[in-house]
């Protein structure tokens, strides 16, 4: 690259608008052209293999598609820029066996895996998974990311929780940020086309098969169908169900989950959703898990290292799960700092010097002084538990191929469920699963798109127009007040956190479902004043919000019909683990009049016992 092409100028040749998108002439089209001038195109645009979400695994999926055929167009659609996803957040580091030398192996990767997530992941899932991660890491290294590198020269690793050996393969504590630009320079070079400010409203799904999507683009607010031979949704994950208290970005919105509702199709063990144990007292911003796993130790009022009361054997590396509940117990029973939402325990990583710190950990370091204005290397800082990442999701029906139950719709990353973290993922695990699941999902979406051809469209027609008058009902009438809709947004996290948070019991379930049926009631009667369609931001979040409102309805159903308490999904008024009526999947569907319906599907289970989880 000559040096006066910048990086920028690079990514911008790749930014393309839905207008360059080849539109081809059917009759519909034209006759769809015409009665909506808001799609500036002669017809429908199309593009043979459609992504949405430009997260590490919608990065992966493009750049395998392109590879499986070079002849596909293959477009990354996203509401952000690449660099604002959660990938982009990662810190710790990328679960994959590389070393053998101490004895680890994929099954154990597999079996800590599957014990992680207290036997709710599928095993053939997980065996897969922990073979192809190992092969992912190298992949990485190969196209250049620079991993933090050992006296050896060799990937450098850390311990994460839940991990029987060192396999967290890590680039200082900045592994997501690094992944990132890494997959968007392969995925530039590999002739991937973005369109960037771009959100999805809805899949069309017509005669079974997924025939393409309605986008609007946020910036001029046009709304228009696209065509697509194939689909992969990578649009992560609803933890900001939890608004107000959570470590992930403001685009966890849950709008492939939402999409998938709408569209008939199944949303897979929605009430799995991770606390962290450590985010920042103050909002929930994330200090990793590699605090922890290079040293750091959590303390209650008394100067005690709390987890000795808990798991002695594995301290603060027990699985998140854990971690968190015990964080909370302490501060249930007074031996936490601080009062109500501003109650804490405090992590201490001063021990480990400034210079390790500043070497594996200066990431972290800086979201002490920026939220908690702490500096970690002199004093302790102050967390607590925060809503981290959604183990349920669009339910696919294998690893081997990532679809969906809709041909030619494919799932991967935070956004799909192909089980292998089960009711709670391993630290580390969720960057692998991006790179693995979305290289399986882009092959095997750009074999479909191979063979098949693009649908009539109809439907596409209908929905945009849907979508074209329903923007114009919320906005036009002048009135509203865009204060509601944001009191509306926290007053759903903050009853999502209480009453379908860490500990949660029958009667807080069915207090939230009452809420609910207010909230969905509130969120139908708001209005947005403003009729502008460009940069029109109101209506993206109102779009988002109405998206969350869905999840957290179906994370509720789950939540209340699994009667047992199994990772993440902890009931006080069920304590324990029921494997003989809960050892299955919740699987989520939502019909026409939007009414939501479960039903259970077995876990499969393979080579692991299922046994009581100890550490
Ligand atoms: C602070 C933090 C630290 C973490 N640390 C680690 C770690 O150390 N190790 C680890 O393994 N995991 C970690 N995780 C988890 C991991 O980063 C994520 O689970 C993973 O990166 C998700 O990747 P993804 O590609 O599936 O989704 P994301 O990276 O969330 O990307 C989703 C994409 O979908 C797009 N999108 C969503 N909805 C729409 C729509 N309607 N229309 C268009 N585009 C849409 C978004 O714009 C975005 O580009 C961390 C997460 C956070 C938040």
């Amino acid at each position: 690259m000559s040096e006066q092409f910048t990086r920028r100028e690079f990514l911008q040749s790749a930014c393309i608008t839905m207008g360059a998108l080849a539109a081809s002439t059917t009759g519909v089209e034209k006759a769809f052209a015409a009665s909506s001038p808001s799609t500036n195109t002669s017809g429908i645009p199309t593009c043979d293999v459609l992504i949405i979400g430009s997260g590490a695994a919608g990065l992966r999926a493009a750049v395998a598609a392109r590879k499986k055929n070079p002849k596909l167009s293959v477009v990354v659609v996203s509401k952000v820029m690449p660099t604002r996803s959660a990938t982009s957040m990662a810190e710790g580091g990328i679960n994959g066996v590389i070393d053998f030398s101490e004895g680890d192996s994929f099954e154990l990767h597999a079996k800590d895996t599957v014990k992680g997530g207290d036997y709710l992941v599928d095993q053939d899932s997980a065996l897969k998974f922990a073979t192809y991660a190992s092969e992912a890491i190298h992949e990485l290294d190969y196209i250049g990311m620079p991993f933090s590198r050992n006296a050896k020269g060799q990937v450098d690793r850390r311990y994460a929780g839940g991990a029987s050996k060192i396999r967290c393969n890590f680039a200082k504590d900045k592994t997501g940020q690094i992944l990132t630009h890494t997959c968007l320079d392969d995925a530039l070079k590999n002739g991937v086309k973005f369109l960037m400010e771009h959100q999805m409203l809805e899949l069309s799904i017509e005669n079974g098969n997924c025939e393409g999507v309605v986008l609007r683009n946020i910036r001029t607010g046009d709304i228009a169908p696209v065509r697509a031979k194939s689909v992969v949704l990578a649009t992560g994950g609803y933890t900001r169900v939890f608004w107000n208290r959570t470590s992930t970005p403001y685009i966890a919105t849950g709008d492939g989950a939402a999409a998938v509702l709408r569209a008939g199709l199944a949303f897979k063990d929605p009430e799995m959703l991770q606390f962290h144990p450590t985010g920042v007292c103050h909002g929930g911003a994330l200090i990793t898990e590699a605090a922890r796993g290079e040293g750091g130790i959590l303390l209650n009022n008394q100067g005690e290292r709390l987890m000795k009361r808990y798991v002695p054997n594995k301290m603060e590396l027990a699985p998140r799960d854990i971690v968190s509940r015990s964080i909370e117990t302490e501060i249930r029973e007074g031996r936490g700092f601080g009062h109500d939402m501003e109650a804490y325990v405090l992590l201490d990583v001063t021990h480990l010097g400034e210079e390790k710190i500043m070497r594996n950990l200066p990431q972290i370091r800086h979201v002490g002084l920026l939220f908690e204005n702490i500096d970690l290397v002199k004093q302790p800082i102050p967390i607590r538990p925060t809503a981290h990442y959604s183990m349920g999701g669009i339910h696919v029906t294998s690893i081997d191929t990532m679809a969906t139950t809709a041909p030619g719709l494919f799932a991967a990353g935070e956004a799909s469920c192909v089980s292998i973290h089960g009711a709670n993922r391993l630290g580390g695990n969720s960057l692998c699963d991006t790179n693995v699941t979305g290289k399986i999902a882009g092959i095997n979406a750009a074999e479909y798109a191979s063979k098949a051809d693009f649908g009539s469209g109809k439907r596409l027609k209908d929905l945009t127009l849907k979508w074209i008058s329903h923007f114009k009902e919320i906005t036009g009438s002048g009135k509203g007040n865009v204060n509601d809709m944001y009191a509306l947004r926290e007053e759903m996290g903050a009853a999502n956190w209480y009453n379908m948070g860490i500990f949660r019991t029958e009667s807080k379930l069915l207090a939230l479902a009452d809420k609910h049926a207010e909230f969905q009631a509130r969120y139908e009667a708001l209005r947005i004043p403003n009729a502008n369609p460009i940069f029109n931001t109101a209506y993206t979040e109102y779009i988002e919000l109405g998206n969350l409102l869905l999840a957290s309805r179906a994370a509720l159903m789950g939540a209340t019909a699994r009667k047992e308490s199994r990772g993440s999904h902890y009931r006080e008024d069920y304590l324990k683990r029921d494997d003989a009526n809960f050892l299955k999947h919740t699987m989520v569907t939502m019909d026409e009049s939007g009414k939501m319906h479960l039903a259970w599907k077995d876990v499969v289970v393979g080579q692991f016992k299922i046994e009581e989880r100890k550490y």
